[in-house]
């Protein structure tokens, strides 16, 4: 069984809370949150105020906050009391990679890294054994949408095998073009948790979509 965080990007903002509530009735076991900057990556999607209102209305939910921004350890705090259960930043960004993880535990909260597709797993390895998650993106952060980038899989795989080669407990989680064709490839590899965006909002039943995802 996979674990499945419904990106809210694809959601209809106009509805946020409710399409948040319909996937989690739906079994998302987190809903994942995309926050963009406009610099890391050249699109802005939501920030802090989104996520303090999603939590107000649902504060049980495991919030899987996606960081596509320079600067990391400047926001930490404002979005971890905002609601973030996970604090998942890009091992590319601009700020001190150990210094933002040790900010993110300070504040209590859980810490994942991510990469985007030309980076090699293998530099993820100083920072391993201290990591509740690692991202692998399967498309260049930015957009929903995009194709499956296969290149993910072998880095699953990898970082699995690092993973119990290591004895570590991060969760494997695999980001972008996640459907139904590719979802069954990610779990193969390795991936524990799916992030899938318009393979879920876009489907004609996004419940059913997010059950299906959830079964592999
Ligand atoms: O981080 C992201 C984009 O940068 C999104 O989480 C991701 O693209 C999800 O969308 P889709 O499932 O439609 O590809
Ligand atoms: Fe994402």
């Amino acid at each position: 069984m996979a674990i499945v965080s419904p990106s809210i990007l694809s959601a209809d903002f106009g509805k946020l809370g409710a399409d948040c509530r319909m996937v989690l009735d739906a079994g998302a076991q987190m809903l994942h949150y995309d926050v963009m900057d406009g610099h890391f990556v050249p699109n802005i999607s939501f920030g802090v105020p989104v996520l303090k209102s999603l939590h107000k209305n649902l504060p049980d939910a495991f919030y899987d906050v996606h960081l596509m921004i320079s600067h990391p350890l400047q926001y930490a705090e404002a979005f971890i009391k905002a609601g973030a259960t996970l604090y998942n930043f890009h091992l590319e960004c601009e700020d001190d990679i150990q210094a933002t993880i040790d900010a993110v535990r300070a504040l209590g909260c859980k810490v994942g890294l991510t990469i985007k597709p030309g980076t090699e797993p293998q530099a993820l390895a100083p920072y391993l054994d201290q990591l509740d998650l690692v991202l692998v993106m399967s498309v260049e952060p930015g957009f929903g949408g995009q194709k499956f980038m296969p290149s993910a899989l072998d880095k699953l795989r990898w970082l699995k095998a690092e993973r119990e080669a290591r004895g570590a407990h991060y969760l494997l989680e695999v980001d972008g073009g996640v459907d139904n064709a590719t979802a069954p490839q990610c779990v193969e590899a390795g991936a524990d948790i799916l992030v899938a965006g318009s393979a879920v909002f876009g489907a004609a039943d996004p419940a059913a979509a997010v059950q299906h995802l959830a079964s592999l």
